[in-house]
Parts: C-alpha cells; sequence; structure tokens
C-alpha cells in the first residue's frame, strides 16, 4: 500500500498565492522520501496539507490509507509530525516532554515508562532525561522533538526541514536517527532546502520549485541529470568582454565536449563530466590566451546545479522568499483546520 498518495492537490491561500499547484504524488509504506526545494517553493504547505493542518483547495489525499478531508482524525493519529518550530516545553525536562506527548497522543498509561525509556535512548538523550531543556542546544531540541513525534509509534512520520539552522555535526548526527527509524519500519516524508540532505537520506525525492514538482527521482539519477562536476574558475579582469573571452577558449578547447559553459560574476563555469579530468588543462590554456586565474574549484552538483539542469533557471531567480509569511499564520491555520 502507499502511505501517501496525493492526485492533482493544489493549496491556494485566502490571499491568492497559489502555493501548491497540481501536485501528484505516491510514497510507498518503508520508503524515505523527501521534498526538495529552495524558500518559498511550497514544501511546508504541501506539508501541512497532508498532515490534515490545511485543507486541499483541490485534488484529493490519503495517507496510511485515510482521506485527509473526510477522515482527518485517524490521518491524524496515524503520523508523527515534526514541524519547523520545535513543540517542546522548555520548562519541563526532556521525559516530562516526552510524557506529555504520550499524553497528547493517547499512549496507555502502562506502556508509558518503557515507551519514554525508549525513544529518549533511540535519540540519544538518556543522559538528560531528567535535565530541564531550557539548556539544550539546537540539535538537542531537534532530537527531543523527533523523539516526541514517534511517541505512538506512527507507520509514518513527517519532518519538515528537521536540521534547518543546525551545525554540521549536529545535523549529521540527526541524519543517523533519521535513517535508524525508518531502518526500523517507519515511512519518512522529509522536506529539505539541502541537496546533500536528500541526497545521504533519501530513497526517492521529488523537486518542487514554485509549488509545482519538476522532477521526482533517485537522489543519483538527479544528479547525473546535472551532467557531471561544476568547474568555476574567476578571473583577474572579469570585464564582459574577458568572461565571454574566457568562455570562447573553453568551449573552443574541445575539452569538454558535453556540458554547459557559461560565464559567471566573475569568470566562467563549466559543468560537464570531465571537469576534474580536464580543469588543469583548461587553466593552462587560459594562461596561454593571458588571463590571470585568481579562484579555480571543482566541486559536485548543488542544489542549485540541480534546480539549474531540471529547470534551466536558478533556484531562487524570482526572488521570493517564503519564510515570513509561511511561519507567520501557523497558529491560526491549525485553530482553523480543527
Ligand atoms: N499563510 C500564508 N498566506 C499566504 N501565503 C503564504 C502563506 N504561507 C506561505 N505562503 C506563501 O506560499 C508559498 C510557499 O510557502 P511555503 O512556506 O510552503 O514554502 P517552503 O518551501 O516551505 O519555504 P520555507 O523553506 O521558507 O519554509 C510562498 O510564496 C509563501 O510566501
Amino acid at each position: 500500500m502507499n502511505a501517501i498518495a496525493a492526485a492533482g492537490v493544489e493549496l491556494t491561500y485566502s490571499d491568492g498565492t497559489r502555493a501548491v499547484r497540481g501536485v501528484d504524488l505516491e510514497v510507498p509504506e518503508g520508503e524515505f522520501f523527501g521534498f526538495l526545494g529552495p524558500n518559498g517553493a511550497g514544501k511546508t504547505t504541501a506539508i501541512k496539507t497532508l498532515t490534515t493542518l490545511l485543507h486541499p483547495t483541490a485534488g484529493s489525499v490519503t495517507v496510511n490509507g485515510f482521506d485527509v478531508v473526510e477522515e482527518p482524525r485517524s490521518v491524524r493519529a496515524s503520523i508523527g509530525y515534526m514541524a519547523q518550530e520545535t513543540s517542546i516545553d522548555e520548562e519541563l525536562t526532556a521525559r516530562e516532554n516526552v510524557r506529555f506527548a504520550c499524553e497528547a497522543y493517547g499512549v496507555p498509561r502502562s506502556e508509558r515508562a518503557d515507551r519514554i525509556d525508549e525513544l529518549l535512548d533511540l535519540v540519544d538523550l538518556a543522559d538528560v532525561a531528567d535535565k530541564r531543556s531550557e539548556g539544550f542546544s539546537g540539535g538537542m531540541q531537534k532530537r527531543l522533538d523527533v523523539a516526541m513525534a514517534l511517541v505512538h509509534r506512527p507507520p509514518l512520520v513527517f519532518l519538515d526541514e528537521p536540521t534547518t539552522g543546525l551545525d554540521p555535526k549536529a545535523r549529521i548526527d540527526l541524519w543517523e536517527y533519521f535513517r535508524e527509524i525508518n531502518r526500523q519500519g517507519t515511512t519518512v516524508f522529509l522536506t529539505t532546502q539541502y541537496l546533500e540532505e536528500a541526497d545521504q537520506l533519501c530513497d526517492r525525492l521529488s523537486v518542487i520549485q514554485d509549488g509545482e514538482i519538476v522532477a521526482t527521482d533517485s537522489p543519483e539519477t538527479l544528479k547525473s541529470r546535472v551532467g557531471g562536476d561544476v568547474l568555476e574558475i574567476t578571473i583577474e579582469d572579469a570585464s564582459d568582454e574577458e568572461r565571454e573571452r574566457a568562455r570562447r577558449i573553453a568551449a573552443e578547447s574541445g575539452l569538454f565536449e558535453e556540458g554547459a559553459i557559461e560565464t559567471t560574476e566573475d569568470g566562467i563555469s563549466v559543468t560537464s563530466k570531465a571537469a576534474r579530468r580536464s580543469g588543469t588543462d583548461l587553466l593552462v590554456a587560459l594562461r596561454d590566451a593571458g588571463f590571470t586565474v585568481v579562484g579555480f574549484d571543482v566541486r559536485s552538483p548543488t542544489l542549485d546545479d540541480v534546480f539549474l539542469a531540471i529547470t534551466g533557471e536558478p533556484a531562487d531567480d524570482d526572488g521570493e522568499d517564503g519564510e515570513a509569511a509561511g511561519t507567520g499564520d501557523d497558529a491560526a491555520e491549525l485553530e482553523a483546520s480543527r
């Protein structure tokens, strides 16, 4: 069975913003599925629609076999949801927070103590179980949030940008817990703006841009669409003419038969399978043509490169930033939907 099945889902806010436009989605049970997109792409709106916090303006969604509009209570009882904003009470200890979540989700009293220990252990907070969560680092708070989302052993858990704002170490730690949850059989639906996160964790992912899914595939396949690594070269005197001259030299060098060669703000970029192999040859060709190269970098494709390759446009070309508008009305949305 599919854990999530969405067809033609639209979500238009009351001010007319079409945040989700015709999303079709199927997530089989057991999958680690990602929703990848830049700020304001519609990830949070989509996740709130799947978790019953917002009503779709059109289309249909079933989650664990329940219709999100007809059977919202059954949907909620069968999912865990870790929102972007933490749901922990800083006045309470880690254990008290998880106990509170057990009460909220109706975990039978006799099972609570064991469940709390098991979950605090899973997210490595057993040692600080009886400390007030006030002093917890961002990463510890997120881990506690994860534990609280899992108290009722949901077969499906939604994680909305769970590692945004964390340092790299805390992020990598969290990934391990997410993997473990998935290994134990829980379907995971994760939204993220980080390609690396999606790459590390997801079996499959959809790329969302301006409310529409523009690609769905495994991370490997998506990255391969970029067509190789990205070589970035910075030149001294990066006037329009000089950047264009450098671009032509790269294009005519014969070093990169397949791939894209473009001017950038301060030089050129080459996206090609041969980027690593032939990068130094290009440096020599540029030097011979009188250029002074002041920067040189070969890197794996990033989210922006995937976006560029898939859509032909940089990820945030339209300059939209949904963060402020996206978080301001959460309480009202929750109220309205209950
Ligand atoms: N309550 C709201 N009312 C009107 N427009 C909204 C509301 N919430 C979000 N939007 C708009 O809907 C679009 C999608 O926003 P959403 O928060 O879903 O994106 P996101 O991909 O989750 O971004 P972020 O990474 O910033 O959370 C944006 O254009 C945003 O400005």
